[in-house]
């Protein structure tokens, strides 16, 4: 059994900073559950609705409850008019992470969270939408198509993948699709979901936490890290070519995106079951150049510096093996990660306190003011 990873020094690593009943990361023998339940259990058999209904609501959903939650979603996707407008004003050469954080912002603008007892309903309202924010700007920009945010897929996966292509997608995209929102969607006190949690601390609103957020979540330190390794993968035009780049980059002591962890020690559970996903689509696409790039890193990085992919390694290839654009890899994190945060939210608010630590004073002595003119 793997030893826990030694936690301490700067970045508040190791330090207990509140209690979650959502979930555990990398403790011995449970790489990462949900609520209880294994991550990797919940991507080989559940629906991206029923884990988020997990997290929203506290427990998996029946049959009924699951159908009648799915309806509701469905029906909640379609943007008004006024968001449409202000997507349309955002320029094609935007980062697409800035586009989720306005889109979430302007929704909280025309249908503002009145009362935390409309928490789950906002929540809801977000889930559904956020595959539209981002595929009716990306169109509209680089398209020049006004599309229809609304399909008849019955997932989010699957609703992402028809507007962003403007066709019915294949049943295997639909279920890696399915599978990465679900490896995606919580990872107890991340970057990210930290600032929500400050943000919920404040009694703030809610669109307020999730488009906090989603600012945490743009660098390539979280989320950003899977666009940053499909830039680097793509550079390389065999294994070979891989190797000696890598061993480049690591003699310049250069980071390698998609790679370590802050709390995992020498796996992330979550990578194995993307991979092995990826690997399909390579196949399904006949790639002879990506997927092998991506093991000749991944088994340079473990010889060299035992460290391991990520998370987001493999997503990379996967999503673009599906025709995703590398600009939109972030923001369907959001579309995951957006259960976990708001969970966080509502366990926040259930028992707050205004998260305000100390700060350690480095700075120069106390000394007199010295008035304008005499300096
Ligand atoms: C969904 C997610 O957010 S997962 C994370 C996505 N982010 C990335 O993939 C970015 C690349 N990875 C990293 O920058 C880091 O591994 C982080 C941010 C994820 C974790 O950071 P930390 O907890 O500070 O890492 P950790 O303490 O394990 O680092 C140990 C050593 O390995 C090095 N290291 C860690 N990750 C990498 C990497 N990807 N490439 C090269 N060196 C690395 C560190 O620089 C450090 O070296 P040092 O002791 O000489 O300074
Ligand atoms: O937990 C972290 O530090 C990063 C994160 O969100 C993840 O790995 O999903």
């Amino acid at each position: 059994m793997a030893e826990a990873k030694v936690l301490s020094g700067a970045g508040l690593r190791g330090q207990v900073a509140g209690q979650t009943a959502l979930s555990t990361v990398g403790q011995a023998g449970a790489g990462l559950t949900y609520r209880g339940y294994d991550v990797r259990e919940l991507a080989a058999d559940a629906q991206f609705e029923e884990v988020a209904y997990l997290l929203l609501y506290g427990e998996l959903p029946s049959k009924t409850e699951l159908a009648a939650y799915s309806a509701k979603l469905s029906k909640l996707r379609d943007l008004p008019q006024a968001l449409k407008e202000v997507l349309e004003r955002i320029p094609a050469d935007a980062h697409p992470m800035d586009v989720m954080r306005t889109g979430c912002s302007f929704l909280g603008n025309i249908e503002p969270e009145k009362d935390f007892s409309a928490q789950r309903d906002v929540t809801d309202r977000l889930l559904a939408a956020f595959p539209a924010i981002m595929c009716y700007w990306y169109r509209f920009s680089h398209d020049g198509q006004r599309i229809d945010c609304v399909s008849d897929e019955p997932s989010i996966g699957g609703h992402f993948l028809h507007l962003l292509h403007g066709k019915t997608p294949s049943e295997l995209h639909v279920k890696v699709m399915n599978v990465s929102l679900i490896l995606y969607a919580e990872h107890e006190f991340n970057a990210s979901t930290f600032t929500a949690r400050v943000c919920a601390s404040t009694l703030s609103d809610l669109y307020s936490c999730v488009t906090a957020a989603i600012g945490s979540l743009r660098g390539p330190l979280h989320g950003g890290a899977n666009e940053a390794a499909m830039e680097m993968i793509e550079r390389f035009a065999s294994a070979e070519e891989a190797v000696e780049g890598t061993l480049g980059m690591l003699a310049r002591k250069d980071k390698i995106m998609g790679f370590g962890h802050a709390i995992y020690k020498d796996s992330d559970p979550r990578n194995e079951v993307i991979k092995g996903w990826a690997k399909k689509l390579a196949d399904e696409v006949g790639d002879t150049v990506l997927f092998p790039v991506s093991e000749a890193i991944d088994k340079t990085m473990w010889e060299q510096k035992k460290l391991f992919p990520n998370a987001d390694f493999y997503h990379a290839s996967a999503y673009h093996f599906m025709g995703i654009p590398t600009k939109l890899f972030t923001p369907i994190f959001v579309c995951s990660r957006l259960t976990g945060w708001a969970a966080h939210v509502f366990e926040q608010r259930a028992n707050n306190r205004i998260i305000r630590p100390s700060a350690e004073y480095i700075g120069v002595e106390q000394r007199k003011f010295v008035p304008i003119e005499r300096r």
